[in-house]
């Protein structure tokens, strides 16, 4: 994975298990991420896969009975050190100063941010005096900034407002204004559109892509909708059963994706234009629970290009086919090396 003087954030080897009555869940095991300034980077997979403990454990927003390996590296600039935040205690000053500070979160669902029993104003407020200046008048100024730069209308008077007085559509805008009020170095967006109709959706993707042009921030997008991937990415990582399975920047995920499990995500994907009788084959079967895994290939049980005796036998490294692009599949690799 490309990391250089521009990476920002760095995830090596990262493992965050369960202990469950029916074994050990391994919802992420050994997954790599770098983010660059001012990149979108994409996380793809169905559900389960581990794209949220993935992302929630760069903020340390994982359950407690959760355990944690690898490392997460900030660059931070605010310090202008390098932060392990795998190690940093959870519920810490310096984790805590990172949380809504360098790094923000936006979700799906807008009530998660906000706090039902106080105003949109006061909720920013405080993230603004914890992060950004200790001058009230100056701090109420960069809330109403952020909510004229988020398209709110008359942001004075939705600054006195609660959450539930906004339509979802003003509270996902919010719920942005909150996040980037802090000038984060990086957003993290979880499945921020999802809940939301198809034209809201475009406005508020729009909006962040904006935003990003504008700040400079970079952002870790999840989803489970290539469309979206599309529309926001720089490059992607494609998850299954908590690994990265691919690896690569969008031109090359949508015209020259080479893993199984991708293809058929790709296959899965209504896209705009096509002939109205393009048949979608949607992925057979369901993505197992990660406990007591058999060795091998995650993919292996739903795969159709899958080899009893070469896919299922030893655990698959994700491998670097050419610059930037990155594949977990034997089959893959085999062929990349018989074709040089
Ligand atoms: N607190 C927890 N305790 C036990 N298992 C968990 C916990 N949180 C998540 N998991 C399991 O970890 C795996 C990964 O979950 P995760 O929510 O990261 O997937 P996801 O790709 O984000 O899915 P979705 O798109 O549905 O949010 C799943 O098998 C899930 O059941």
């Amino acid at each position: 994975m490309i990391s250089d003087e521009q990476t920002i954030l760095e995830v090596k080897d990262l493992k965050i298990h369960f202990k469950l009555h029916e074994g050990l869940l391994k919802a992420v095991d050994g997954v790599d991420l770098s983010l660059r300034k001012k990149e979108t980077l994409g996380i793809v997979g169905e559900s389960g896969s581990g794209k949220s403990v993935t992302t929630q454990s760069i903020l340390r927003i994982i359950p407690q009975t959760a355990h944690l390996e690898g490392e997460i590296i900030l660059r931070s600039e605010e310090t202008g050190k390098n932060i392990n935040l795998a190690t940093l205690p959870m519920n810490g000053k310096e984790i805590r100063k990172i949380r809504g500070g360098e790094i923000s979160m936006i979700f799906q669902e807008p009530m998660k941010a906000f706090s039902p029993v106080h105003t949109i104003g006061n909720q920013m407020m405080e993230t603004v005096l914890l992060h950004r200046t200790k001058d009230k008048n100056e701090a109420k100024e960069i809330v109403l900034q952020s909510l004229r730069e988020v398209g709110m209308s008359n942001p004075e008077q939705r600054f006195d407002e609660y959450p539930h007085q906004l339509s979802g559509g003003m509270r996902q805008r919010a719920m942005i204004a909150m996040a980037l009020a802090s000038n984060p170095a990086i957003l993290i967006a979880d499945e921020p559109t999802t809940a939301l109709d198809v034209t809201l959706q475009a406005q508020v993707l729009e909006l962040m892509n904006n935003l990003k042009e504008k700040t400079g921030t970079s952002i870790i997008f999840i989803t489970h909708d290539l469309g979206v991937i599309a529309e926001m990415s720089d490059n992607v990582a494609v998850m299954y059963l908590g690994q990265v399975m691919e690896y690569t920047d969008v031109d090359t995920l949508f015209h020259g994706a080479k893993h199984p499990y991708t293809l058929a995500l790709l296959k899965s994907m209504p896209s705009v234009g096509a002939a109205e009788n393009k048949r979608l084959e949607a992925i057979e079967g369901n993505v197992p629970t990660p406990i007591n895994l058999p060795k091998g290939c995650r993919f292996f049980s739903r795969c159709k290009l899958a080899q009893d005796g070469v896919c299922n036998v030893q655990d698959i490294p994700l491998v670097k086919i050419e610059d930037g692009h990155y594949v977990r599949c034997v089959l893959v690799d085999e062929k990349n090396r018989g074709g040089r």
